[in-house]
């Protein structure tokens, strides 16, 4: 089976401060995992803010560099420093969708400006009417059309009709492959799972790959295959989303898990953290402990006890 991407035992550390109070962050540490080229799937990358999810998805994206470790896709080395034909090659394969769609386009421009500058980079034309099919039939994709949004502004669409813009112009080259950094927290929570039953449609119909990044447990069990847990720049727990999420086995997921509110224990009056846990999952922060290959298929960090 050949592998769409490749990330190998990557970390990345970022040095702050100049001579006299220099502090290095290692915002990623040792990450692998791997995407199969034949099995379309969602991989999603959770963990709270500062676990270095969108550090390893601008290195996944070659807009950082890694400090150890290497990606490959499909085969050849992701390099931010390749030369343009090569970036824009990779960047045809490999398309971001960001957080918020209002920065996302600028607001005195019409959304179809982005679409068409789009389509005439990767595909290499001036002709209208190409780029106005290609234009047209990315908006498809995502259910718009390029007669509904033709001549307008961004502030004319809500924030998931525009979300919808940017998946539809990253669609464009017909990338295999999806980044989606934290891409319905900014849209409407009754428009989100419209977006997120869209990311599902594209690896189901179209046979896209997504890496879905979320803070958000309840629509990463919904549309994952697999996920990774991420704590302080590392892999705590890695696998199939529903047995990772149905039975979290390290600290950090359990409670990552037991955060998350329900309406029954809200009513029943049951909200209070539980410290234990807390401290269980604080203790492991800085602490390497080996990812270890469990046989349900699953991989969880694990620590030597004294
Ligand atoms: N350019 C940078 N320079 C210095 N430190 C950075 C830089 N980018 C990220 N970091 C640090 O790396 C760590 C991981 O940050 P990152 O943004 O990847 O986390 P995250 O999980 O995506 O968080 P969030 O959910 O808030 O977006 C944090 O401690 C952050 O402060």
């Amino acid at each position: 089976m050949s592998t769409l991407l490749d990330v190998r035992d990557v970390s990345k550390r970022f040095t702050m401060g100049g001579l006299f109070g220099r502090k290095v962050v290692e915002a990623v540490s040792n990450a692998s995992f791997s995407l199969s080229a034949e099995k379309p799937e969602i991989f999603t990358i959770i963990g709270e803010s500062g676990s270095g999810k969108t550090t390893l998805a601008r290195m996944i994206l070659g807009l950082e560099d890694v400090t150890e470790g290497e990606i490959l896709f499909r085969g050849e080395k992701v390099d931010r420093h390749a030369g343009r034909e090569a970036r824009l090659k990779f960047m045809g394969n490999v398309q971001p969708v960001f957080q918020n769609p209002f920065e996302a386009f600028n607001p005195l421009k019409k959304i179809e400006r982005y679409l068409e500058s789009t389509a005439r980079r990767f595909l290499h034309t001036n002709d209208k009417a190409v780029i106005d099919k290609a234009m047209d039939e990315a908006l498809q994709k995502v259910g718009l059309s390029l007669k509904e949004v033709r001549g307008r502004f961004p502030h004319e669409m809500s924030g998931g009709q525009l979300q919808r813009c940017a998946i539809a112009r990253a669609l464009i080259p017909n990338p295999p492959l999806l980044i989606a950094d934290e891409p319905v927290s900014m849209v409407d929570a009754s428009l989100r799972m419209s977006i997120v039953n869209l990311l599902k449609s594209l690896r189901d119909d179209l046979g896209v790959s997504v890496i879905y990044i979320t803070h958000d447990l309840a629509t990463a069990y919904y549309i994952s295959n697999r996920l990774i847990i991420m704590q302080r720049g590392r892999i705590v727990e890695m696998g199939d989303a529903r047995t990772v999420l149905d039975n979290p086995e390290h600290p950090y997921s359990r409670l990552l898990k037991g955060s998350v509110l329900s309406t029954d224990d809200a009513g029943a009056g049951k909200l209070e953290t539980q410290p234990e846990m807390v401290k269980l999952a604080n203790d492991m922060v800085g602490k390497p402990g080996k990812l270890v290959d469990r046989p349900d298929g699953r991989s969880v960090r694990v620590y030597e006890t004294a």
